[in-house]
């Protein structure tokens, strides 16, 4: 990887204990994630993805081991860090003006008002300004909030599964409209999925995890350059490895 270092996970492990049970969920993680790249997660349903991303995101603290962002340990979140949930986030009592100025309160009126522009016609919900999120689809309500975690100019974005709830054809929209954001601005962005295709689709390098305790099992380099065309045989080949890591990681 030709970039620096932005985000750091050394021999990350997190121990979860409940009524005198300890129950494993990742085990020695280390993982280096270069500026400006695009890495997905991606494991099973209850494997340790949504508490990785917790934990660099610094709203966990792991049992063992350091996450540094630009060299800093990690102890807590961070505003120049933005978390995306799924379905969560948007405010139903604020337009979507409202929701993208929400983070923005310091900002001289000005400068609050071309920023929420910009991002209202980077995202396409020009004309919805004055609308309410009940008011849009689950697809308007999704780039809303991804317009809402960019318009604070954050370094860092992670998403945990974001567009899991939406149907499969609006999930393909929001895709390219993710990766049309982050060529545009670059960010870095950490995106949790268990949709083996979604990360082809996505990331500079899909880091595929095991089953609970979750290790990295293989961290795969996607080599194609966007737009990819899902039915070349390189992509195939990439993908049909990775579903046949993933089966051999789940063995039972
Ligand atoms: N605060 C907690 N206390 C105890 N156990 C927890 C806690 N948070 C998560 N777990 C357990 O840790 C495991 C991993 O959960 P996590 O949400 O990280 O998985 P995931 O891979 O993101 O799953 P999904 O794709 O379903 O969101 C699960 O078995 C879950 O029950």
């Amino acid at each position: 990887m030709q970039t620096k270092t932005k985000l750091r996970a050394e021999h990350i492990n997190m121990v979860f204990k409940r009524d005198g049970k300890n129950t494993p969920v990742l085990e020695d993680i280390n993982l280096d994630v270069g500026d400006g790249e695009f890495v997905c997660l991606l494991g099973p349903s209850g494997c340790g993805k949504s508490t990785l991303l917790n934990t660099m995101a610094g709203f966990l603290s792991p049992t063992s081991g350091q996450i540094t962002v630009d060299g800093e340990t990690v102890r807590g979140p961070d505003p120049r860090r933005i978390f995306v949930f799924q379905e969560r986030g948007v405010f139903p009592w604020l337009t979507v003006e409202g929701n993208i100025g929400f983070g923005l309160f310091k900002l001289p009126r000005q400068e609050r008002e071309r920023r929420i522009a910009y991002y209202i016609k980077m995202v396409g919900l020009e004309g919805f300004e004055k609308t309410y999120p009940p008011e849009l689809s689950g697809g308007m309500k999704q780039r809303l909030e991804v317009a809402r975690a960019l318009a604070v100019n954050p370094d860092m974005l992670f998403l945990d599964e974001p567009f899991g709830a939406l149907d499969s054809i609006t999930r393909l929209i929001m895709r390219t409209e993710l990766l049309r954001i982050w060529e545009a601005e670059r960010k870095t962005i950490i995106f949790v999925t268990h949709d083996i295709d979604e990360a082809v689709q996505l990331a500079d390098r899909v880091v595929v995890m095991s089953a609970r305790p979750a290790t990295i099992q293989q961290i795969v380099t996607i080599d194609i350059p966007h737009p990819r065309d899902i039915s070349s045989p390189r992509y195939l080949e990439l993908r049909d490895g990775i579903f046949q890591q993933i089966g051999l990681a789940h063995k039972v």
